[in-house]
């Protein structure tokens, strides 16, 4: 018997902060998890950092109780903060290592998770080789993201509207992917700042963001200045990243890529992750997909849980999104994520308003994944058309 996903398991899928299957309210009410699905959780009750030695099975209720809704305003630096924050590396690290072989989710259930993580990806090119046509393509892509059978074939209705969360380019290319998506309500994302080293003026980097946003895109990934979270100058950072954000201006989201690789202590990226916060980010990012070392779950951990500690401290009012990105490329790397989203942030994170997977080549191995839970087999290279 081939899988077929039932309503509940389809109305999990937010696009936008907006439901997408009809009768359905708008963002800040009703539930809009998968559903009734069951994730079949495997691992130490709790989960956190270290865990316990007891195997067990949780079966538990993935729906979330309202849409994720973005909404950071910022903070003075808190200094005093900043530079208190501790982190236990062993335990970062044993806990990303058991997360794999923790989690299974399968059949109706893993292709529920699958859809909801192409809804979160932001489809990426970021090549020196980009010309029009091949954001066209890409764009065309991010706009139908599954082949039409396989979706057919799991039961997902016509009109369901799946899309990925965003196309993500360099700043040249923005208009091109604008005019390509124009009416399909997908947001175009281009790095800036001087993208991916960052070295280059701040008056360059103010102009690149002002031009990115005339142009047409709608988020804006900025990159941080590695010498200053080096050198520990995050009053630095923080005036840095406030002028970013007020060159995007109110209606474009910034996204603060940290570059974690090049940051050498999980206690920097924390420290980081909190300045951007503070210089009001509307989502932290780990990586510019060119660094030696992308995004890891350690670091991942690292990051969600400034994003909580963040959000505790702001009376649980301002929320942070999270984009991992850099080298995420199958789809049982996108299980893994969404999983430690659910379990650090909670389902209110576990939609493309507050969550991102920066990813080039992820959206294929769902597709194939996808194809295997639909048919029973994977299709050959060919069958698959890729952006
Ligand atoms: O922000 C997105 C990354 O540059 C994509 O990296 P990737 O090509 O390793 O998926």
């Amino acid at each position: 018997m081939l899988p077929t996903l039932n309503r509940s398991s389809l109305r999990a899928i937010s696009h936008h902060g907006r439901r997408l299957l009809s009768g359905a309210p708008a963002s800040g009410g009703g539930d809009v998890g998968v559903g009734q699905e069951i994730l079949e959780v495997k691992g130490p009750s709790g989960g956190g950092v270290g865990g316990g030695d007891k195997q067990d099975t949780v079966k538990g209720d993935i729906s979330s109780p309202t849409y994720g809704v973005k909404y950071n305003p910022g903070m003075p630096l808190d200094l005093k903060w900043v530079e208190s924050v501790a982190v236990n590396k062993s335990g970062l690290e044993q806990r990303a290592t058991q997360l794999g072989g923790r989690r299974t989710v399968k059949k109706v259930y893993q292709a529920a998770w699958l859809l909801r993580a192409i809804s979160c990806i932001d489809l990426t090119t970021l090549s020196g080789d980009d010309t029009e046509g091949n954001v066209r393509r890409l764009c065309a892509k991010a706009a139908n993201p599954v082949r039409h059978d396989i979706l057919e074939k799991l039961g997902v209705p016509s009109n369901f509207g799946l899309t990925t969360g965003a196309v993500c380019v360099y700043p040249a290319r923005v208009k091109d992917a604008v005019s390509a998506l124009e009416g399909t309500g997908i947001p175009v994302a281009s790095v800036a700042t001087g993208f991916p080293s960052g070295q280059i003026k701040l008056e360059h980097k103010l102009a690149e963001i002002e031009q990115c946003v005339e142009d047409g895109a709608r988020e804006i990934d900025i990159v941080l200045s590695r010498d200053k979270c080096l050198r520990g100058d995050w009053s630095g950072v923080y005036e840095e990243v406030k002028l970013f954000k007020q060159a995007c201006g109110p209606n474009v989201d910034m996204k603060t890529i940290l570059a974690t690789g090049e940051l050498a202590t999980y206690k920097n990226v924390s420290k980081a992750s909190l300045v951007c916060m503070m210089a009001g980010a509307d989502f932290i990012k780990t990586s510019t997909g060119k660094e030696s070392v992308n995004a890891t779950l350690p670091v991942s951990l690292t990051m969600m849980r400034a994003i909580r500690d963040y959000y505790d401290e702001s009376g649980k009012e301002y929320r942070v999104g999270y984009k991992p990105a850099g080298g995420i490329s199958t789809a049982k790397d996108s299980l893994s994520y969404l999983a430690l989203v659910k379990d650090e942030l909670g389902d209110t994170w576990l939609n493309n308003d507050m969550f991102r997977f920066g990813a080039s080549s992820l959206l294929g191995d769902c597709e194939r994944q996808l194809h295997h839970n639909a048919f029973g087999e994977y299709a050959a290279d060919y069958y698959m058309p890729s952006a």
